[in-house]
């Protein structure tokens, strides 16, 4: 499959609560509320004002990324919350368009071959330099949440200002395609870089999302957009393994997506579940995380 066909959007049903939190806290915290029975004393009749918080941290230690995300989307479709965050007077954009309606969108050719295999090229040497870190070993201290075993990945973070030449083009559509998505989705223009390598015996990220599903323009720390540029090969076959499986939403099928070089994959963090396979070659991408 040279370009996945985006698959039908499934049946959306809006939320019929006509109020909806917007930070994760009173998202959560309202989750909690609806769960209990009414004739439970009232916050006054508390001694600690707050109660609500500590409340609040002791649930979020219990539950997983994965269970908080079950519950999150049970209250309201992801799609559906990503939508507002759609600019109201924005102009026509069909790129957006693709975006949420199925809540991702596969472009080819983003960067030339060339420009993709030099990337890769370089980073495999910075790798082989030991110039690139263990993703596990990362996550842990900023995401408490991750699983140590869940990638085996190793990353560096790109400075748009100071990034090694030979990624410095890619950075720069990245960029370049932010402004544009600026334009017509509510986003603070800021961005985080990233290179990875997935090493071909086998480096892989389990099923996983970028963001929680979050609406509030005004909570400018979020992860909105998610951009990866492949760097192939071009040729990819099978054999290269390595795909990202989009995870169907609401029981759509999986979309592996084929990481061939320029080829630039663009998904709403807050929605699409996704998993690095297996790679069987050296995989190497470069990813913006649009805020
Ligand atoms: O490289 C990819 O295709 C996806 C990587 C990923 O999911 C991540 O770094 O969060
Ligand atoms: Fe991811």
């Amino acid at each position: 499959m040279e370009t996945p066909t985006p698959t039908a959007s499934p049946e959306l049903s809006p939320s019929t609560s006509p109020f909806l939190p917007h930070t994760l806290s009173e998202r959560i915290f309202s989750l909690k509320l609806a769960d209990l029975p009414t004739d439970l004393p009232t916050d006054a009749d508390y001694p600690f004002p707050d109660l609500e918080d500590q409340e609040e941290e002791e649930f979020v230690d219990e539950v997983s990324e994965q269970e908080m995300l079950a519950m999150l989307d049970a209250q309201e479709d992801p799609l559906l919350v990503a939508r507002r965050l759609r600019r109201a007077d924005a102009g026509a954009d069909q790129l957006v368009d693709e975006l949420f309606e199925v809540g991702f969108v596969v472009v080819d050719g983003f960067v030339e071959a060339q420009v993709a295999e030099e990337a890769k090229v370089e980073a495999l040497k910075m790798f082989r330099r030991g110039e690139m870190t263990p993703a596990c070993e990362i996550r842990l201290e900023d995401d408490p949440f991750r699983d140590r075993n869940a990638r085996n990945d190793s990353i560096r973070w790109l400075h748009p200002d100071s990034a090694p030449a030979a990624f410095a083009p890619i950075v720069a559509k990245l960029e370049e395609l932010q402004t544009r998505l600026g334009k017509t989705i509510h986003m603070n223009g800021t961005a985080e870089f990233q290179l990875a390598c997935y090493e071909g015996n086998g480096g892989r990220y389990e099923r996983h999302r970028d963001a929680f599903p979050n609406d509030d323009p005004t909570d400018t720390e979020q992860r909105r957009i998610t951009a990866i540029c492949y760097t192939g090969p071009s040729t990819w076959t099978p054999a290269d393994g390595g795909e990202l499986r989009i995870h169907g939403r609401a029981g759509a099928p999986n979309v592996d997506i084929e990481p061939r070089g320029g080829r630039l994959l663009l998904f709403l963090s807050g929605v699409i579940d996704h998993e690095v396979m297996p790679a069987k070659t050296d995989r190497v991408a470069v990813t913006a995380w649009m805020k």
